[in-house]
């Protein structure tokens, strides 16, 4: 909707025949945007290489466990010279990589090149034009401002440039966890003390890890980080939020994913959270605690009295010396 409203032309590549035959016939994706209509710009293919063929942009947006079968299977058909930019929030469940390194390999391409284009942008809100401000992200200074002039809308899309593509990536995948744990509390009938407080700890935990593995920690203070973290843990739109919110209410894990009927990027998140806090020993309680919730069967309310119960700790560490006086 975006890049058709800035005058660009559009072909989505979907599996669906039926979802294809709705946007070019109806202008319509009823299934993820109720009745919202499409703009003209915007056309529907189920066949790759045409989708393709052209392209000087392409963008990937499939869920994280199908990134590296689509990128595999549209490579051949893209542009050496097409600007690459994914907007996927997860990682590779068996592999841990991130996005932009499964898209380098599977397109052949060196990863610095790759654009990631993350923060608070629900399509149902961006579909309607409501203010909506994102980050793009490249080692490639040239490409995320290609990216950006893409982009650029400036009646309802602000997009910033961001040197930090592991922050982004990680601050963008990382946050549908304690958008879970924020469901999940919600779900159980506690209210905004606790949702804040999963939410800044959430914070603080997740950008611990990104600082770890790399990222500059100043990323989970922007856009992609605390911004899309408060966008989709305290958002009805959010399926995330849902999921944690169904299961806070009771249900098994699968009865939940099977009301949801999307995917639900913060499930198969946590379980990598879990191995890369393992691999960068990061202290990560809530991301531990809702490993718990979801595959071994720990009750919502024996998780949340978990993390109540741990040992007392600082927020802040103390400096090691009194800075007046010099002394320890
Ligand atoms: N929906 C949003 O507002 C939003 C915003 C920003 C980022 N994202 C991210 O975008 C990604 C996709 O989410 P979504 O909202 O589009 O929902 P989704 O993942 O449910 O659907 C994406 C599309 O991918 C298709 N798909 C599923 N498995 C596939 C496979 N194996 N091969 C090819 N296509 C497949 C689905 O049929 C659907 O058309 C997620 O990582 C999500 O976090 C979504
Ligand atoms: O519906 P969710 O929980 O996948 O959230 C969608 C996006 O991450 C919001 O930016």
């Amino acid at each position: 909707c975006v890049l058709a409203d800035n005058g660009h032309r559009v072909t989505l590549w979907t599996r669906s025949d039926a979802q294809a035959r709705e946007i070019n016939e109806e202008r319509r994706n009823s299934k993820y945007l109720k009745d919202s209509r499409l703009p003209e710009g915007i056309s529907a293919a189920t066949d790759m290489p045409s989708a393709l063929a052209g392209a000087e942009a392409v963008i990937f947006v499939p869920p994280s466990s199908a990134m590296r079968d689509v990128a595999h299977a549209a490579g051949p058909h893209i542009r050496r010279d097409a600007l690459i930019v994914h907007a996927t929030k997860g990682f590779e469940s068996e592999s841990l990589k991130r996005m932009s390194d499964v898209l380098a390999e599977e397109l052949d391409r060196p990863a610095g090149e790759i654009v990631v284009l993350s923060g608070p942008s629900h399509a149902e809100e961006v579909i309607v034009r409501h203010p909506t401000t994102v980050v793009v992200a490249s080692a490639s200074i040239a490409c995320a401002e290609a990216a950006q002039d893409l982009f650029m809308n400036d009646e309802y899309f602000r997009v910033y440039t961001n040197p930090d593509v592991v922050g982004v990536e990680l601050a963008g995948a990382l946050k549908n966890i304690i958008a879970l744990g924020a469901g999940v509390s919600d779900g159980v009938g506690y209210g905004d003390n606790a949702k804040a407080a999963l939410i800044t700890r959430g914070l603080a935990e997740i950008a611990r890890l990104g600082a770890s593995m790399g990222a500059n920690a100043l990323t989970f203070a922007g856009l992609a980080g605390v911004g899309d973290l408060i966008g989709t843990a305290t958002s009805r739109h959010s399926r995330n939020w849902r999921a944690g919110s169904l299961l806070g209410q009771g249900l098994s894990l699968e009865e939940v994913l099977k009301q949801i009927g999307m995917v639900v990027e913060g499930v198969r998140t946590t379980q990598s959270a879990k191995k890369l806090a393992a691999l960068y020993q990061v202290e990560m309680p809530i991301t531990n605690e809702l490993h718990k919730v979801l595959f071994d069967g720990k009750t919502t309310t024996d998780a949340i009295g978990a993390l109540m119960g741990r040992v007392r700790t600082h927020e802040i560490e103390r400096p090691a010396f009194d800075l007046d006086s010099g002394q320890p």
